[in-house]
């Protein structure tokens, strides 16, 4: 039997508890009287059902299969929201990560997941996902962050106002209209709470309405007023029509009551699953009754936390323990492993076990609207390029550590180079020296851009986070982050080239001016553009800034400044190094810029004066084969080749790892199978191990 989405409300379900009839988790027009989900929530529905879910962390070796989850079954209905609680390491993230199809790549699943009936495994910008690190640009005000989230979101055909509505709405449905115009903070700036970056976090992703929201402990360290209203603030979500699904870690007993069902794991297997009111009688009925003063959670926790098993040993040799022992208290008498199979048992049997199971059945059968992504391409290219550059270019203008610092550090260097170096003339020595000042410039001075590292990497969680969650394209991000960065850019090149050039005196003349400027911004450019890889690739603040030393220091012993290009070993070195390396050009470029009109003063005086010709071709050994423009070409074309290297890397980063994945999940699971297809006719001397085995891998066995 199909049942289509919201024909339910008439008393369908078998245990009577759909949408429309949860008094407290719908406002479908009847304040708990069933009279069915409103129009806009039945477009809204979703249904997540989860049979026989299994994780596994395959081992490339002989050794055994490690088992996340057990098999689970489950469900999820829009109005409703569940907590998914635990004890640190029973699986609640790999259960959240398996159900919102963000896995991690090292992991294998088996088992379904039907959305609306639909088997399918959720995906980028199918589901909204709130994570447990808020990852927020802190230079910008909670308005000014739902404002651009909106832009880069809400469809095009949106009128003005009607954006502007959802934004004011989403800022009070998370009650933060008391912060809206507060900056979130950041290193160098006190910001809203934590509570309220949480709220802020839920408000970007319920902004464009997700049918399904997944949280990963959303009140990990929150105080329990700002966890309290954290969860109130999700449940007013679900009783919009939406389906919630939150890992929980220690609620109190306030927190606890807010939540409408309860998924109890412990070690990757089901201890309960069912309406969380219902789950005190469960414990009470298998034996361990929830002591009247005691928050219900914890008791849960406190009956399948193995590590308690630990401290009561160690309790259990001291005084104290002994003199207060309670021979009555279970927890004294049994180990919570003990305590968690027969909890696992029981509940196999139990009455809302046979409930769920009769739900899960009856939903299954559900047919739905089918998911679509609920945010990706709905903003049209152009608007969220402009946007996303808009807001690159308000967090760089106001994060003094993006370039601001950098130009106060550019500025005071050049001010140190132009005096060092101050009119530096055209006597014998001067050659040199005009060689180590251009090598100088274009060499360090550039590699001061590392400073950027930490805002990369601030960026670059930004892009992972909206990216995941299906916000824009990488194409956009990449070209968006260049737009945003080039009036900075720009700056730091004005500023180093016209103190320099100026005080240095190098060789005069606007068109040289303009080159020796345009040369410093492609340099700085290219090397913006490396480090972006870096972060992309290393995103780890401290490993990403050694990594991103070690290549410019590669750069810049290969530019021809260090050790001349001639002289670089062929292979490797020279070709294909010192010709990818921006600093080569840089300087073959500087040089010709700088002395190809000039003449120098001889060692002695008398001596022939010395063309600039020949320092660069017999000094400096460079050829002059190319004008200084094609050098210059060099490095835009680099440019834009560093640039396409950045997106191929996060392209890869994004395609790739999923396709080894899957290459990976399908090798184990024939090598498994292949195990399972030989244990068919075992010897009779092996039948018990390769049973055993079979069952350990959880691999249906054709062993009876
Ligand atoms: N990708 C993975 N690779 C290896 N082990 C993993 C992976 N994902 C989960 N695990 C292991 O699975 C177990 C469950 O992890 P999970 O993060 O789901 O637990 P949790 O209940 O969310 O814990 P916590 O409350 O501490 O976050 C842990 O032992 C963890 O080390």
């Amino acid at each position: 039997m199909e049942i289509e989405v919201g024909s339910f409300g008439g008393g369908g379900s078998p245990n009577g508890s759909t949408m429309a009839e949860h008094g407290d988790g719908n406002d479908g027009g009847g304040g708990g009287v069933s009279m069915g989900p409103s129009p806009s929530m039945k477009e809204r529905a979703s249904y997540l059902v989860w049979q026989d879910l299994r994780v596994m962390l395959p081992n490339s070796g002989d050794g055994p299969t490690k088992r996340l989850l057990h098999g689970l079954n489950g469900f999820a209905e829009p109005g409703r929201i569940m907590a998914i609680m635990g004890p640190s390491g029973s699986g609640k993230s790999t259960l959240l990560d398996a159900l919102a199809g963000r896995l991690a790549k090292n992991v294998v699943m088996a088992g379904d997941i039907l959305l609306n009936g639909e088997k399918k495994k959720l995906s980028y910008g199918a589901v909204a996902y709130v994570t447990q690190e808020d990852i927020l640009m802190g230079t910008l005000s909670v308005r000014e962050t739902i404002t651009y989230s909106a832009h880069l979101r809400l469809p095009a055909t949106l009128t003005k106002e009607e954006v502007q509505d959802t934004i004011e709405g989403t800022i009070l449905e998370m009650g933060l209209e008391d912060c809206a115009d507060r900056l979130i903070g950041n290193w160098h700036l006190r910001g809203i709470s934590g509570g309220e970056k949480k709220r802020l976090s839920i408000a970007l992703e319920i902004l464009v309405r997700p049918r399904l929201l997944f949280l990963d402990e959303p009140t990990s360290g929150l105080d329990s007023a700002s966890a309290f209203f954290v969860v109130q603030a999700l449940k007013s979500v679900a009783r919009d029509g939406r389906t919630v699904i939150s890992s929980i870690h220690q609620p109190s007993s306030e927190v606890f009551a807010l939540f409408d069902d309860l998924f109890l794991l412990s070690g990757g297997e089901t201890v309960y699953f069912g309406e969380a009111k219902e789950a005190i009688e469960f414990f009470a009925e298998s034996g361990f009754p929830c002591p009247i003063k005691r928050n219900p959670s914890d008791h849960f926790l406190r009956c399948i936390n193995s590590d308690f098993d630990v401290v009561t040993a160690t309790l259990k040799g001291s005084l104290r323990v002994h003199e207060g022992r309670d021979e009555s208290d279970p927890f004294m008498n049994m180990g919570t492993a003990q305590i968690k199979a027969t909890l696992v048992e029981k509940y196999r049997w139990s009455k809302q076990a046979v409930k769920a199971r009769a739900k899960m059945k009856h939903l299954s059968a559900i047919r739905g609207p089918a998911t679509k992504a609920t945010t990706a391409g709905q903003a049209g290219w152009w608007k969220q390029l402009n946007t996303l550059t808009r807001r690159s270019f308000v967090n760089m203008s106001r994060d003094m550590g993006y370039y601001w610092l950098r130009v106060i550090i550019y500025l005071v260097v050049s001010i140190c180079v132009g005096t060092i170096f101050y009119d530096v003339g055209t006597s014998y020595t001067a050659i040199l020296a005009r060689g180590a000042c251009g090598g100088f410039i274009t060499g360090f001075m550039t590699f001061m851009s590392i400073g950027s590292f930490p805002s990369f990497i601030e960026d670059m969680k930004i892009f992972t986070r909206e990216r995941l969650n299906g916000y824009y394209g990488v194409g956009v991000f990449i070209l968006s982050n260049f737009l945003s960065s080039f009036p900075f850019l720009v700056a730091v090149s004005l500023v180093t080239g016209t103190i320099t050039w100026n005080m240095v005196k190098f060789n005069h003349g606007f068109s040289r001016y303009a080159f020796y400027c345009l040369n410093l911004f492609g340099s700085i450019a290219v090397i913006e553009s490396c480090m972006m890889i870096v972060a992309a690739l290393v995103p780890n603040f401290l490993f990403g800034l050694v990594v991103g030393a070690g290549v410019l220091g590669v750069m810049m012993m290969t530019s021809g400044f260090f050790r001349q290009l001639p002289d670089l070993p062929k292979p490797f070195w020279r070709y294909p190094v010192s010709y990818i390396n921006y600093g080569s050009w840089a300087i073959q470029g500087g040089y010709k810029n700088d002395l190809l009109n000039l003449e120098f003063d001889g060692l002695y005086p008398g001596d022939p004066k010395t063309s600039g010709r020949e320092v660069i071709t017999k000094l400096f050994r460079l050829p002059l084969t190319h004008s200084k423009w094609w050098d210059l070409f060099a490095i835009y074309a680099l440019l834009v080749i560093y640039r396409m290297t950045f997106f191929l890397v996060l392209k890869l980063k994004e395609k790739l790892l999923p396709f080894l994945q899957s290459m990976y999940a399908k090798r184990t699971v024939h090598r498994l199978k292949r195990r399972a297809s030989f244990i068919k006719f075992p010897s009779s001397r092996r039948y018990q191990n390769l049973r055993t085995l079979s069952s350990q891998e959880g691999f249906s066995s054709p062993i009876p």
